[in-house]
């Protein structure tokens, strides 16, 4: 029999029984969001996609940024589905030619971020995609960076958020979240 569902829509799909939770990783004393159990499900990271993608398409992004590493896993598929073009936000010594850079702070860590100067057209409109929000540290730089090549940030999106940990207070932009966490 046919189904009105489209490929990817599943509404009654709950995601977080595909993110597995590991104690005490990198470090003592963080819980470890892995989405790694979620991507490696066809249509788990199917739905998943669908759903960032509704809610980024009103954005009407011209290209979206994905973080190193985990958030080029969201961010170039939907690039693809969106009919975008996709900008790499990438950790030191990856990117070749001219580069703009800036360091923050993450939950676990210190870091940064590089972007090629000449990635951006000036006022493009740009949505910048990680797979997790904890303090917000990586998202606030990366919307640093990108405003400081040119571009006009129209939102962030991630599929985790830690609430508990206020992320989203550092951010300037309007956030959209597909799963929370209140550890
Ligand atoms: O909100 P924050 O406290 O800044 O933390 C969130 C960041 O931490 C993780 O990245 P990580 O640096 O571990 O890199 P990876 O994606 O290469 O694993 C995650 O992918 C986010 O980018
Ligand atoms: N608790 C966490 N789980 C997975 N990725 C993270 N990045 C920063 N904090 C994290």
């Amino acid at each position: 029999m046919l189904s009105s569902t489209k490929p990817g829509e599943q509404p009654e799909l709950d995601l977080k029984k595909y993110i597995r939770e590991v104690p005490d990783f990198p470090k003592p004393g963080i819980l470890f969001y892995d989405i790694s159990t979620l991507l490696r499900n066809a249509d788990a990271w199917q739905v998943a996609t669908a759903r960032l993608a509704r809610a980024i398409a009103p954005w009407q992004p011209d290209l979206l940024a994905g973080i190193e590493s985990r958030g080029f896993l969201t961010a170039a598929p939907l690039a693809q589905r969106l009919g975008c073009g996709f900008v790499m936000l990438r950790k030191p010594g990856k990117l070749p030619g001219d580069t703009v850079s800036l360091s923050y702070g993450l939950e676990y860590g210190q870091d940064t971020l590089h972007i090629q100067s000449d990635a951006i057209k000036p006022g493009q409109r740009v949505v910048v995609l990680d797979d997790l929000l904890a303090t917000g540290g990586t998202l606030a730089a990366s919307v640093q960076l990108l405003r400081k090549v040119g571009a006009n940030v129209v939102g962030a999106s991630v599929m985790i958020e830690l609430t508990a940990l206020g992320g989203r207070d550092k951010l300037d932009t309007p956030l959209h979240s597909l799963i929370q966490y209140a550890e």
